[in-house]
């Protein structure tokens, strides 16, 4: 097992060597277009499905909170986490409906919907880019493999960091750390600070 354990660190940094030849202009475009949805006073929205949902409430812990320095809360909202209204949205409805129900509820013209899936292929998150589109807002999409259908949801003004790896669980180590490179680009551009920091 020890053999396996060191592959497992030997492929994950590979599958980061590959994503940092691969990502960061989609990642430099995404972190642009939140700044400027939060210097419109809109908001993001966020969600997935098992460990992508709890990459949608890290990434709106921090803007909620913080990242690594001290500046005023951001608005940003995981919809995965009121298991009264997940529960009941897909008992009366369908598990398909959880999060697109609530975009429509909650998502205004200008906001952003962060959308992760590390297949591309979880019916509720598409169902959430088609809600968001309805809303008129743009879509961040955190996706690997193939981009799955999720891709065929964007436009131009959209953007898709689409990590270069088919295992979920590699995918999923790259997608935090494209969630902390936004975090870490807001900041820096809301609130400049100099750059010994
Ligand atoms: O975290 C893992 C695997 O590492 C799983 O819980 C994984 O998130 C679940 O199988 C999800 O349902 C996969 O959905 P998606 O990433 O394909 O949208
Ligand atoms: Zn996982």
């Amino acid at each position: 097992m020890l053999e396996r354990i060191k592959e497992s660190f030997k492929e994950s940094i590979q599958t980061k060597i590959d994503a940092s030849e691969a990502l960061p202009e989609a990642l430099e475009k995404a972190s642009m277009m939140m700044v400027s949805c939060l210097l419109n006073g809109n908001k993001i929205l966020t969600c997935g499905n098992g460990g992508s949902a709890g990459d949608a409430q890290h990434f709106s812990s921090e803007l909620l909170n913080r990242f690594e320095t001290e500046r005023p809360s951001l608005p940003a909202i995981a919809l995965t986490t009121d298991s009264s209204t997940l529960t009941s949205i897909a008992n009366d409805y369908s598990y398909d409906e959880v999060f697109s129900k609530q975009v429509r509820a909650l998502g205004q013209p200008g906001d952003i919907l962060l959308a992760i899936s590390t297949s591309g292929n979880s019916n509720n998150v598409i169902k959430a880019m088609e809600a968001a589109l309805g809303r008129d807002m743009t879509i961040v999409a955190l996706t690997g493999k193939d981009g799955g259908a999720m891709a065929g949801f964007l436009s131009e003004s959209d953007v898709e960091v689409r990590v270069p790896s088919t295992r979920t669980a590699r995918i999923q180590e790259v997608h935090l750390l494209a969630i902390h490179c936004m975090c870490d680009s807001i900041d820096r551009t809301l609130f400049p600070q100099d750059e010994t920091q």
